[in-house]
């Protein structure tokens, strides 16, 4: 799919316009020929100007002339064989060329399913971040306005699109908005009557089903039980299971950006210096945001350069994938739209800057992140595109498996032991949207270039954390990267011990 990574969406715009640049070189060639084989006909017609060619005098009176005649001759041999050079050479192949991406970095041509692709992506901006059709339809998301404007069928393919995904409330706002412009266009694009056939049939769905497609976030406040939170120390006690709907309806509020801890819990939470129990910290000490006490959620900043993410997607962009989750039980991993964007993973042999960085996430983490030891996993690189997203989930792989789920997963993955923690580099600031946002804690952070976040998704007795729920917010406009090192348990028995109580 090419809609999954801003990387591979700038290389089919790049696709376009080569392909336009072919197609008017195209017409200017057509022109070109069109015009010789006018000048052609024109020179007959003056010489049949002067009497009908076609009466047998006429014809004999032009022949006996040595003008005419030397003008015939040079018609059907010089002319005649230009016309017919120019009509050997096919320069729709150059388009056709273009199109198939010839010369241009083996780019792909969208089809159908990466259309389908955009489209949910509309759908699942409009209802995570609650845009107004109308706004959308007319090139305004989230606050930027674009010329890229919406047209009357346009909104009837995004009414039929939700249609299909059981959203009948957007289905029937799309279709309003396609009449509207319909009317608006003068049905230049589709009829107001053909809109009206889907109009009518979604509202009738929409009747049949009033409960079945609430839209989360939309209809639903957010759960006031994160907002236990009151107390702001350390040991203050917080809800780590909420029910799926308040997951949701939390995740969608942070990502629109509202905080949902106290106003006295936020003000507990502090920048500040610390050398992390390392000596060359001490001389360099790291710059740390605290996002959350217990579980601990913390950023660090100015922890990776400008060149070095350049370096650091060069080398990962050959390398890129569209992402793929833990299948059912366990089972294998597979492709899937709870997360769209694209991945590839450096191993730190590969370039002296793996290593680097892996050594940094040690010396800012205090855990061990050797690759070659088996403490850590390979870096992974993430690109997401437009409407590129990650449904809140855990990143741990084993401790919510039961035991038969654990006989799907390779052995491999058990010497390794668990993910005990996540250290993610932010590679891009996020011009909207893209927040890591955690709905059971409340809170979010936000993209910011050259940061890393990190937090434990496991607790110190080994059980998973069920407060680190997380995910990544649909990229509303810009593009987003981002790059993991997933620390494994194992590695880490003296440097992660075990606390005082099973639940610390
Ligand atoms: O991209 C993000 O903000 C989060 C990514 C994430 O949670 C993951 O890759 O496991
Ligand atoms: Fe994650």
């Amino acid at each position: 799919e090419v809609y999954t990574s801003i990387q591979d969406l700038t290389a089919v715009f790049s696709l376009e316009r080569r392909v336009v640049s072919a197609l008017s070189n195209y017409v200017d060639d057509m022109e070109a020929k069109l015009l010789r084989i006018r000048k052609y006909l024109r020179e007959y017609e003056q010489v049949s100007a002067e009497g009908t060619v076609t009466d047998e005098v006429t014809m004999e009176r032009l022949a006996g002339n040595p003008v005419h005649a030397f003008h015939l001759m040079k018609r059907l041999t010089v002319d005649w064989r230009h016309l017919e050079e120019q009509s050997k050479v096919d320069p729709w192949m150059d388009v056709i060329n273009a199109m198939r991406g010839v010369g241009g970095g083996g780019v792909r041509l969208p089809n159908e399913e990466d259309l389908q692709g955009a489209a949910q992506a509309l759908v699942r901006l409009h209802d995570v971040y609650n845009l107004n059709t109308t706004q959308l339809a007319r090139g305004n998301v989230w606050g930027v306005q674009s010329a890229a404007e919406l047209t009357a069928q346009d909104c009837l393919y995004m009414g039929k699109h939700s249609f299909n995904l059981g959203l009948y409330q957007r289905a029937v706002q799309w279709f309003e908005e396609a009449y509207a412009l319909a009317g608006l266009e003068g049905n230049a694009t589709v009829t107001q009557d053909q809109v009206n056939v889907f109009l009518d049939t979604a509202i009738k769905a929409l009747d049949d089903n009033p409960y079945g497609q609430l839209e989360i976030g939309q209809q639903e406040n957010f759960s006031t039980r994160t907002n236990l939170q009151e107390e702001p120390s350390p040991s203050h006690r917080l809800a780590t299971v909420l029910t799926p709907r308040e997951d949701a309806a939390n995740f969608h509020a942070l990502c629109r950006g509202q905080q949902l801890l106290s106003d006295a819990y936020v003000a507990t939470l502090k920048c500040f210096y610390d050398w992390r129990g390392d000596d060359y910290l001490r001389l360099m000490p790291a710059r740390v945001e605290r996002h959350h006490w217990n579980p601990e959620l913390l950023t660090f900043h100015q922890v990776i350069s400008d060149n070095e993410i350049l370096r650091l997607q060069q080398l990962a962009a050959p390398a890129l994938s569209r992402a793929m989750v833990q299948g059912p039980q366990g089972k294998g991993n597979t492709v899937s739209n709870t997360r769209t964007s694209k991945v590839g993973w450096l191993d730190d042999s590969q370039d002296p800057l793996v290593a680097r960085l892996s050594a940094r996430a040690a010396r800012l983490t205090g855990l061990s992140t050797s690759v070659s030891n088996d403490d850590a996993e390979m870096l992974q690189v993430a690109n997401y595109g437009i409407g590129g997203h990650y449904n809140p989930h855990h990143d741990y792989l084993l401790v919510d498996k039961t035991e038969e789920e654990l006989n799907n997963i390779h052995p491999r993955e058990l010497v390794l032991g668990d993910r005990i923690a996540t250290f993610m580099f932010y590679l891009s600031d996020v011009t909207r949207g893209g927040a890591t946002a955690f709905p059971r804690l409340g809170t979010a952070v936000w993209p910011s270039k050259g940061s890393a976040a990190f937090w434990y998704n496991l607790k110190r007795s080994g059980k998973g954390s069920l407060a680190t729920l997380h995910g990544a917010c649909p990229v509303v406009h810009g593009s987003k990267w981002v790059s993991n090192k997933w620390i494994r348990e194992r590695g880490q028995f003296l440097k992660r011990t075990c606390g005082l109580s099973p639940d610390e």
